[in-house]
């Protein structure tokens, strides 16, 4: 009997295949449906991987499917329902159109890549969609994750899946990764350009409020460089807002069970802005390139309860990046410098190549 295959079955080889190249958007997925075993087997997937949990298996695993799972979907279906939209999830909605603008940017700037969004849990599946781009025939892949700050508990793990994918194919495509763009200016430029036509449109608080995801505390001391990486770019964005250092904070958001996460947090402060007697507060959340539950709910809803019952008075929510157009300018700027050395102007370099055949060829002849 022939052993099972170790790879996944390829076509046959042929020689002359145009070569393409690839883009991979890569966010963090979402429920498939605010539904509470739509969320369970979302939460299952997302918390079991290790790089999100560093708790050791035999002590977490436990935990996870005995108490959190049972406990946490169906309060995290609520949530989702009050923000579900027509389109389904709002994160789903944005990366779906945010890899089609990117795609749509890098064709009008001459480039031929095919750009495929992926989700890390949940669908669409990073291997599907690199099964996807391979079929095309991509042989070049550009992974591109939709987190500006680099963390082991997000970047890493996208590099983990496409890791994972790779071990069970024979041919493989070229692989680059973007681990980092918190510093980019194109894309701080795109978060304060959001930033001023919120102003422009509902007025401007007294105080700008950073609201990033947290990350345990503990990862720092381990040497995850996100906590730096948020305070770069805060600052940065503060810099190019002209604001003074008494005018903006940055804190961190959504903390997950009982461990010490970075601070401050998110919610304690809005409450310290407003007994401080600020009353009128914006808050913006630059490390998420597309609105989800952690903006729209987390921030959005409970975070106006937190800084109104403090006394607080206004409160202005700034949208993420999503697909504001400066944003996929700026995306496409990043490709295009990681995509460097790649052949993205097939007809053109095609074209290049012919011009200068001939040219070579007519100074032949004329020798
Ligand atoms: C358990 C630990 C978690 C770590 C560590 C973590 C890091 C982290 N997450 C994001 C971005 C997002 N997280 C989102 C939702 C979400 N995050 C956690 C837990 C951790 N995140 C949970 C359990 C959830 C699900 C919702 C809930 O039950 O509270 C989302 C939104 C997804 C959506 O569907 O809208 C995003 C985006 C980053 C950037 C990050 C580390 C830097
Ligand atoms: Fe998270
Ligand atoms: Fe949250």
């Amino acid at each position: 009997m022939p052993a099972s295959p170790r790879f996944r079955p390829e076509p046959a080889f042929s020689h002359g295949r145009a070569a393409r190249v690839g883009l991979l958007w890569c966010n963090l997925g979402t429920p498939d449906a605010p539904t509470t075993p739509a969320v369970r087997r979302y939460l299952r997937e997302f918390l079991s991987d290790p790089r999100v949990v560093e708790i050791p298996r035999a002590a977490w695993l436990p935990l996870l499917h005995g108490v959190i799972l049972p406990l946490r979907s169906s309060k995290s279906a609520a949530k989702y329902a009050g923000i579900w939209t027509p389109e389904g999830s709002p994160l789903m909605a944005h990366t779906l159109r945010q890899a089609q603008a990117l795609g749509t940017e890098l064709t009008a700037r001459g480039h031929e890549v095919l750009v495929h969004p992926a989700m890390r849990y949940g669908q669409p599946a990073i291997g599907t969609q690199l099964d996807a781009l391979k079929a095309a025939g991509a042989t070049r892949i550009l992974v591109l994750p939709a987190y500006p700050q680099y963390s082991g508990t997000t970047t890493a793990s996208v590099v983990d899946a496409v890791s994972a994918w790779s071990a069970g194919v024979r041919t493989l495509p070229e692989l680059r990764f973007v681990n980092r763009y918190h510093d980019d200016p194109g894309y701080i430029d795109a978060l304060a350009s959001g930033i001023e036509r919120h102003w422009e449109a509902h007025g401007r608080g007294e105080h700008l409020l950073m609201s990033f995801h947290g990350v345990p505390e503990r990862t720092l001391k381990l040497g995850d460089p996100y906590h730096c990486e948020c305070h770069k770019t805060a600052r940065l964005l503060a810099e190019r807002l002209g604001l003074a250092p008494e005018a903006w904070t940055l804190s961190f958001q959504s903390r997950f069970g009982r461990a010490k996460w970075l601070e401050p947090y998110t919610e304690p402060t809005l409450q310290a802005l407003a007994r401080r007697g600020v009353k009128r507060v914006d808050v913006a959340c630059p490390g998420f390139v597309a609105d989800c539950l952690e903006t729209l709910e987390e921030i959005g809803l409970e975070g106006k309860q937190a800084f109104l019952a403090a006394g607080g008075q206004q409160y202005g929510l700034v949208p993420c990046l999503n697909s504001a157009p400066d944003w996929i300018g700026a995306l496409a700027d990043l490709a295009e410098r990681h995509l460097q050395g790649w052949p993205t102007r097939a007809a053109a370099d095609a074209q290049a190549l012919a011009a200068s055949r001939n040219r070579a060829l007519a100074l032949g002849a004329a020798d």
